[in-house]
């Protein structure tokens, strides 16, 4: 593909313990608003094709008391005073998923990997793929959270995105999300006003406040989503991976590491129900288990995995992201933007 060079994406801290007006004052006032602006007019431009369901989003967004949890709203208010970007194109851009996956969504790309290696290892990689590629890679950013003084997790996310779609809590859990098209979108937005969580804030969430593999996953079953959702977990020792399937309000499937006996050492997740056969017009999944299979698990690593993430179709024109992480070893967690990738 092309004749760029993926590039380590930069870290940011960014501290839990200042009020969240101030959070994220230092990761964007390197930022081009007028950049990030007009890369926010085309993407939602591609994600909301819809007037009416537009117009119902703007109205989501004016009444930020009443539909945005804290502290996410005060800090995508911080990020607009600071960077001068209307409040509410920052709001649409954060709940953008939740407010649009749905059965009759765009193009579905995205694959998220939990895998042990010969001696238990747990790595969990996956590929973020979106709307408007170019726009995203310019705005990848690692962010490292820290609580009482200390990293507490490792995110990788974009730049006034306050969500967390990939991270890893130290010692614990490695989680990410990938975009299930199951439901209708005006399910969604009734969602919303039921109070849901919004699924990226939920997965910070998770990452935040809960302590183990066995807390995390728990949460990943229960708390409701106001969008459909796969999460892929990875934790630390050899039994600890898991792809929840969400359905919004309820849990629509579970599959754990160990459970699939033509490959038990590895779980593979792109954007369809694991019991379902993929489309052939979008057989990603074949492709990772196919790439998996012949690096085997005997030679599997970090390096390894980023290997079968860069393997077409599982690497495709809307790759913005790989990122390789293992909770165990907070010294695995590396975001790479995939200018390497097909131009878009
Ligand atoms: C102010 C910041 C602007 C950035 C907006 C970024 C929005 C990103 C929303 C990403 C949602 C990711 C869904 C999961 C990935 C996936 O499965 N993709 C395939 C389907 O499109």
């Amino acid at each position: 593909f092309g004749g760029h060079k993926a590039e380590t994406a930069k870290t940011f801290v960014v501290d839990l313990d200042a009020p969240p007006l101030q959070r994220w004052q230092k990761v964007v006032q390197s930022a081009d608003a007028n950049f990030i602006q007009k890369g926010i007019d085309k993407l939602l431009r591609v994600a909301l094709p819809n007037e009416a369901l537009v117009k119902l989003v703007e109205a989501i967004a004016k009444d930020i008391e009443r539909f945005i949890p804290q502290p996410y709203a005060d800090e995508i208010r911080g990020i607009s005073q600071a960077t001068g970007i209307p409040l509410g194109d920052l709001v649409i851009s954060n709940i953008v998923y939740d407010v649009s996956a749905s059965g009759t969504g765009r193009s579905k790309a995205c694959t998220s990997i939990v895998t042990t290696d010969h001696n238990g290892k747990i790595y969990h990689g996956r590929n973020l793929d979106y709307a408007e590629p170019s726009f995203l890679k310019n705005i990848t950013i690692q962010v490292d959270f820290h609580r009482n003084g200390k990293s507490l997790f490792m995110a990788t996310t974009y730049m006034g995105y306050v969500g967390v779609i990939t991270g890893s809590r130290h010692g614990a859990f490695s989680i990410s999300g990938d975009e299930r098209n199951t439901g209708k979108w005006w399910n969604n937005l009734l969602a919303v006003e039921k109070g849901s969580g919004f699924t990226f804030f939920n997965e910070r969430w998770i990452l935040e406040n809960k302590e183990t593999y066995k807390e995390a996953l728990i949460e990943a079953v229960l708390k409701p989503t106001i969008a459909p959702v796969y999460y892929i977990l990875g934790g630390i020792t050899p039994t600890e991976g898991a792809i929840v399937v969400r359905n919004a309000h309820t849990l629509a499937n579970f599959t754990m590491l160990g459970m699939d006996e033509t490959h038990p050492w590895y779980l593979v997740e792109t954007n369809y129900d694991p019991w379902k056969a993929p489309p052939a017009s979008d057989d990603r999944r074949d492709a990772a288990i196919h790439a998996m299979n012949r690096v085997g698990q005997d030679k599997m690593d970090a390096e390894m995995l980023y290997k079968v993430l860069s393997v077409p179709p599982v690497f495709n024109e809307q790759t913005t992201y790989t990122t390789i992480m293992s909770a165990a070893d907070a010294s695995v967690y590396r975001t790479m933007i995939r200018w390497d990738g097909p131009d878009y």
